[in-house]
């Protein structure tokens, strides 16, 4: 292979005839003693990429006692790391790289070189810019750090949506152990899993674990309450809308929670009350991982590992039409079902003191004690809201007792919900408080009987209200906001 004069006096020193012919040998060719002298490293390959030319400074740096003996080899044998056989094969340059050499880095460009008449790759020529990137350091160190907080930025904002692990399911019960095993096997796996269990269970702190242990952990976790949303918004919630898709939208897009979700998991609340037009859109969303949304004809690919809950029969609904089969079946790939309270009272005393923790924490307080009577006094009750009346009624409890450091049976009587009404004197008059007051209270006390006689079923305690379960909705969340005092 024979040895390019780097002072050959036909070179031409013109610029490549045209862009699209690419650089020509000739064209770089006077560069060449420039390159001699001004670069730490260069080299040329020919079509094959074996080497042509190499710098003394580039020998020195590489140990070749002999330039000669290395030119005709290939030049991945000569130089390590070289990307130089890629630029051959694919004609694209590497305007800059970082080349890792024994224990430094050198930044190098390398170009692809065209055959005059032809056109065709005729070899590429590729010199080291930096050899010493000592003096970028701090610029490189600064880089580096603004890389890491934007990944870890990233990542808590993926996460913003799961606050839960699996600790956080708390209990030791043998229904729990069970809950704990199946959810670590969901978390292991892509499927659908469906959740199963009355009100406050723990639905949706389990999705999350779920969701926090699996592969997809690092990404949003994204939940939608179905029976809280209008019927007529669902599928704007759930696929998005663009601009002007109907009077009054948006003039901006927005995206739905499907797109919301692309990479990780979407939480489908109260599932059950999904109306039937919904559900075939969100079949098709399941099924082809793509979804339309709303105004517009084009189809977005998602990626969206779905973890459904319910309090509903499903099977039932199934049974008398208002629920799709193929759509339970989707859904219905790894079931849990979430034990209510009053099947695992055993492990009210491990909930007493987690919550009770958390209380003291969130109020800054210092942590109140409950007496192991007090805990048997819970056992009598039937916990229809479950863990969310448990944590309701212990608030409550100290709300109503100010400065209580232990909680014990008496202090607890008072806040138990549902007490008979012969509690209270028929003979004394009741103190006059605003309307307000009272009709708040009444309220309070229609959806707690509601809630209780229907088990916690929100959709059937609406009906049983006469009022929209996204109303319902909106009234226990201003409940769980101000506990009654
Ligand atoms: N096993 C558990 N350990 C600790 N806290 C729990 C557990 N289960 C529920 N909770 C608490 O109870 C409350 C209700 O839990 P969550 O919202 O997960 O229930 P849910 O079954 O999804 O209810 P719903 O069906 O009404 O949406 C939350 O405050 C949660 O922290």
């Amino acid at each position: 292979m024979p040895r390019v004069d780097p002072s050959d006096s036909d070179a031409k020193a013109t610029l490549p005839g045209s862009l699209g012919e690419g650089l020509t040998l000739e064209a770089i060719r006077p560069l060449f003693p420039l390159f001699e002298h001004a670069s730490t490293g260069a080299i040329s390959v020919d079509a094959e990429a074996r080497l042509t030319w190499i710098n003394d400074s580039y020998c020195r740096l590489l140990g070749i006692e002999d330039p000669a003996s290395a030119i005709g080899r290939p030049v991945a044998e000569v130089v390590p790391h070289t990307r130089m056989p890629e630029v051959v094969r694919n004609g694209r340059p590497i305007l800059l790289d970082i080349m890792e050499f024994e224990d430094h880095q050198l930044v190098v460009m390398r170009l692809p070189l065209h055959d005059r008449k032809s056109g065709k790759i005729s070899g590429a020529v590729a010199f080291i810019v930096f050899d010493d990137l000592e003096p970028l350091t701090p610029l490189i160190g600064k880089y580096r750090r603004l890389q890491n907080d934007l990944a870890a930025a990233r990542r808590a904002l993926a996460k913003r949506g799961a606050r839960y692990d699996m600790g956080d399911f708390i209990g030791a019960s043998p229904s729990v152990l069970e809950v704990k095993r199946r959810a670590r096997l969901a978390a292991a796996r892509a499927t659908p899993v469906l959740l199963l269990g009355e009100t406050g269970t723990g639905k949706e702190v389990l999705a999350q674990a779920i969701h926090g242990a699996s592969p997809r952990g690092d990404s949003s976790f994204v939940a939608v309450n179905v029976a809280a949303v209008p019927e007529n918004l669902l599928e704007a919630e759930f696929f998005g809308v663009v601009p002007g898709a109907f009077t009054g939208a948006d003039r901006r897009p927005r995206q739905g929670k499907f797109q919301l979700a692309d990479g990780g998991t979407l939480f489908l609340d109260e599932v059950g009350d999904m109306p039937l037009a919904v559900q075939a859109k969100l079949l098709r969303a399941l099924q082809e991982g793509e979804v339309e949304p709303l105004g517009s004809n084009e189809v977005k690919r998602v990626d969206v590992r779905v973890i459904a809950a319910t309090s509903c029969d499903l099977e039932a609904m199934v049974a008398e039409g208002s629920f799709r089969s193929d759509l339970y079946y989707r859904l219905n790939v790894l079931r849990i079902r979430v034990p209510p309270l009053r099947e695992r009272l055993a492990d009210l005393g491990i909930l007493c003191e987690t919550i009770l923790g958390k209380l003291a924490q969130e109020s800054g307080e210092s942590r109140a004690e409950i007496t192991n009577e007090a805990v048997m006094l819970l056992h009598q009750h039937d916990w229809p809201g479950n863990i969310r009346e448990l944590r309701n009624t212990l608030e409550q409890t100290l709300a109503l007792n100010e400065a209580c450091h232990v909680i014990d049976a008496p202090e607890l009587l008072a806040a138990l919900p549902y007490q008979p009404l012969e509690r209270h004197s028929r003979t004394t008059v009741a103190p006059i408080r605003a309307m307000a007051e009272v009709v708040a209270e009444a309220e309070r006390t229609a959806l707690q009987n509601a809630l209780a006689a229907c088990r916690g079923n929100k959709s059937r305690a609406a009906r049983l209200l006469g009022i929209p379960r996204s109303v319902l909705y909106e009234k226990l969340a201003k409940l769980s906001e101000k506990p009654d005092t």
